[in-house]
């Protein structure tokens, strides 16, 4: 027996959602503490999860288990469907519970998916608040035995061997730094990077960090390249969008204790950083700051792709 039953779903879905909103052109998904995006949509009717056969539930805090279907952007808007909250590995889902709703949404005729998170900085000029529009990803996981596309295709006319080359789409990407011209943005709010996954939910060593850092990332979390992957899969432009939450990798290093004794001994303040962790509260409390940048910054790119259909 199939694992998932696309027909079920969509049946429960459109009970759910006026004809209108069936077919969302936009698919969104909302990271950590960014469920805000969806306050954008216009009309909006709201399916919960638990009335989705097939879709799991969301579990952790700042994620909430519910899609938004409604309208973005000026004029007639276009039709959207949102994730308020995604599901990650570390919550005990399978890597194909975490993919379902993007297949989904390709079923429902989605095109292009915007997929937000929030991450850590691995690149020292990164700071908080930053936007990362990423151009590409490094995903130990994947490259060791944990890919969403593992096992028996769930369709035959799928590639078997997916390329991943161009899978940030290079058209919506553009349309991201158009949107924060015209909404007057300073430069550094955005910033082009590589993210990498890892699968939590563990946060960094000071040495992972270093070790992520030295193969090439920007930014690290625990999400999203599952989505894409699926994404890609089913044929969807995507659009990635890491709201920087934290630091990882402290420019300097932490000061080591020998050092820290030293200026003990020698009656001098240490100076430099000795100690210092992230929580998930932090994540959020950034996400709750920099929400409305995201909204602005999503909202407008559905603008621009709307009325010239790019
Ligand atoms: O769902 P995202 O990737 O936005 O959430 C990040 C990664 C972990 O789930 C969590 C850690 O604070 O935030
Ligand atoms: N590491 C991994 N995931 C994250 C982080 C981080 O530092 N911050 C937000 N999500």
């Amino acid at each position: 027996m199939a694992e998932f039953d696309f027909t079920a779903t969509l049946q429960a879905i459109n009970d759910q959602v006026p004809p209108a909103l069936q077919h969302p052109r936009v698919g969104i998904i909302c990271g950590s503490g960014l469920s805000g995006l969806a306050t954008s949509l216009r009309d909006t009717v709201f399916v919960s999860y638990d009335s989705i056969p097939g879709f799991a539930k969301s579990t952790v805090a700042g994620h909430k288990s519910s899609l938004a279907f409604g309208l973005m952007g000026t004029g007639d808007g276009v039709p959207v469907v949102a994730m308020l909250g995604r599901f990650h590995p570390y919550e005990g889902h399978k890597l194909s519970s975490v993919v379902y709703p993007v297949r989904v949404m390709a079923k429902m005729g989605v095109k292009d998916i915007f997929i937000t998170n929030a991450a850590g900085a691995l690149n020292p000029s990164l700071a908080v608040g930053t936007i990362v529009v990423v151009q590409d990803h490094i995903a130990l996981p994947n490259l060791t035995g944990m890919n969403p596309l593992l096992g028996p295709q769930t369709d035959p006319s799928h590639p078997r061997f997916l390329p991943l080359s161009d899978s940030y789409s290079r058209r919506l990407r553009k349309l991201v730094f158009h949107a924060a011209h015209s909404l007057s943005l300073p430069r550094d709010a955005l910033a082009e990077g590589t993210y990498a996954w890892v699968s939590g939910p563990t946060y960094e060593t000071p040495a992972e960090g270093r070790l992520l850092r030295a193969a090439g990332a920007d930014v690290v979390g625990m999400s999203t390249v599952p989505e894409v992957l699926a994404a890609r899969e089913e044929g969807m432009d995507v659009l990635v969008l890491s709201l920087v939450t934290n630091a990882v990798v402290i420019p300097g290093g932490y000061k080591s204790v020998r050092e820290e004794v030293e200026a003990e001994i020698a009656g001098k303040p240490i100076v430099g950083v000795v100690d210092e962790t992230i929580s998930h509260e932090e994540v959020l409390a950034v996400g709750s700051l920099k929400g409305d940048v995201m909204k602005s910054l999503v909202e407008k790119v559905a603008d621009l792709l709307h009325p010239v259909g790019v």
